[in-house]
This record gives structure tokens, C-alpha cells and sequence, in this order.
């Protein structure tokens, strides 16, 4: 089955209302094999709804994050009912920042994906190991625990998007080489087949982030389990839509 590319722009915590006009406007006067790739950008909660109303309707929003369960008291959060009403497809969920910074654990993740799925939402859900974890060795058996927290959680992977990103590559300029991601996509792919179904392997989406730009996204979008990106600080900038482009290696 053919996998669509997919390209995510997460803003993380950034933007004036200036700057995100101006990125709006770069991305919607982009010539984009729009045929070949989904394209999502996801700014801070605040601006969602401005950005859904200025972008153009073949690209799509996600929100950065969304409470693990029934929107309450939980001062500060959003809820995924939120993210229904203001009609927000998408949420990035286990991004290694709120691992990290916040504690999120992968059971926490795990149940926020399934949370958010419940409600129709279409979720990319994050994983990457540090750079202690990798060079002890350890990259996979991290990345297959993060993984497996979700699955546990998730009976219809239709909409799930995996996003492989290395800590030590976020926000470094020290990319994973392109036979780097594609051994850990391949063998996530493999546990996936393994562990879930020979038919979610073959279609769910395996996206690489970290340092991706518009230098070196042609070589990792060529490696055949990368099937897209998700973008941080390349997609403050016009850089972005050559990222996007890169979809057309896959043809
Ligand atoms: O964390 C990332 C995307 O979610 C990657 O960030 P950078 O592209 O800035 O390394």
C-alpha cells in the first residue's frame, strides 16, 4: 500500500502574530506537489485558529499537545474536545520536549494518543532515544518500549502517524545521517509488522525529525521507511517549502 508523504511543521513555542503571517503567507503562495504529500503545521494553541483561517485548505493544523483525558480543571491544558470544536484535525503527542521537560512517561503518552483518537482526532505520536540511550546501545529497545506503550493503547492505527526523532538531533544541526533513520524506521516498521499487523506496517507512516533541512531532506526523504518529516526549526522559514518538495524522490 502506498504511503503518502507527510510533512509536519511544528512551530514549538514560537511566533508573533506577525511572524505567523508571514509564514502563512510563504506557505500558501508554495508551489507544492499537493498530489503527493500532507502537509500539517502546528503553532502554538494560541494562534490555531488564526492559522486555520488564513491557510489554504489543502494544508492542514495540528495542535502541540492535548490533556490525556476529558477537558476539567487541569489549568493550563487544552482538551481534545477543544481541538473538535474549533474543528483542529491533528495534535502532536510525546514530543521528547515534554518528555523531557515535563515528565510526560510513555504510558501517559500512550493513553493521551488513545484519548485523542477516541475523539476523531489524527495523532502524531513521538519517540527517539537520547544520545546516552543511543550510545549505549540502546536505541532500539527505547524506541520499541515508546512504541509499544502506544500500541497497547491503539486498535486502528489509520490515524497515526509515528515520528522517529533522536533527542540528540532536535534543534542540534546534528542530523541523523540518512542510514541512521533508515535502520531505526526499518526495524520499527519490523516491530510493528511483528507486534501489531503485517497490514499496519505496510501502511502506517514512519517520519523522521531532527535538524531536517532543506539541504539534506532530498537524501533521508530517498531512504525507503522514511515516508516524511517532522520539521522544527526549519519551519519558521521559507526552507520549509523546499522540504516539502522533497516528497518528489519518492515518484
Ligand atoms: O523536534 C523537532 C520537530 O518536532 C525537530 O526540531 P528541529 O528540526 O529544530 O531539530
Amino acid at each position: 500500500m502506498g504511503r503518502k508523504f507527510f510533512v509536519g511543521g511544528n512551530w514549538k513555542c514560537n511566533g508573533t502574530t506577525e511572524e505567523v503571517k508571514k509564514i502563512v503567507t510563504t506557505l500558501n503562495e508554495a508551489k507544492v506537489p499537493g498530489e503527493d504529500v500532507v502537509v500539517v503545521v502546528s503553532p502554538p494553541y494560541v494562534f490555531l485558529p488564526f492559522v486555520k483561517s488564513l491557510l489554504r485548505s489543502d494544508f492542514h493544523v495540528a495542535a502541540q499537545n492535548a490533556w490525556v483525558s476529558k477537558g476539567g480543571a487541569y489549568t493550563g491544558e487544552i482538551s481534545a474536545e477543544m481541538l473538535v470544536n474549533l474543528d483542529i484535525p491533528w495534535v502532536i503527542l510525546g514530543h521528547s520536549e515534554r518528555r523531557q521537560l515535563l515528565n510526560e512517561s510513555n504510558e501517559f503518552v500512550g493513553d493521551k494518543v488513545a484519548y485523542a483518537l477516541s475523539l476523531g482526532r489524527k495523532v502524531i505520536a513521538c519517540i527517539g532515544e537520547t544520545l546516552e540511550q543511543r550510545e549505549s546501545g540502546s536505541t532500539f529497545a527505547v524506541v520499541a518500549e515508546q512504541t509499544k506503550a502506544i500500541a497497547a493503547k491503539v486498535s486502528n492505527w489509520d490515524n497515526v502517524v509515528l515520528a522517529y526523532e533522536p533527542v540528540w538531533a532536535i534543534g542540534t544541526g546534528k542530523v541523523a545521517t540518512p542510514a541512521q533513520a533508515q535502520e531505526v524506521h526499518a526495524d520499527l516498521r519490523k516491530w510493528v509488522h511483528d507486534n501489531v499487523s503485517a497490514e499496519v506496517a505496510a501502511s502506517v507512516r514512519i517520519i523522521y525529525g531532527g535538524s531536517v533541512n532543506g539541504g539534506n531532506s532530498k537524501e533521508l526523504a530517498s531512504q525507503p521507511d522514511v515516508d516524511g518529516f517532522l520539521v522544527g526549526g526549519a519551519s519558521l522559514k521559507p526552507e520549509f517549502v523546499d522540504i516539502i518538495n522533497a516528497a518528489t524522490v519518492k515518484n
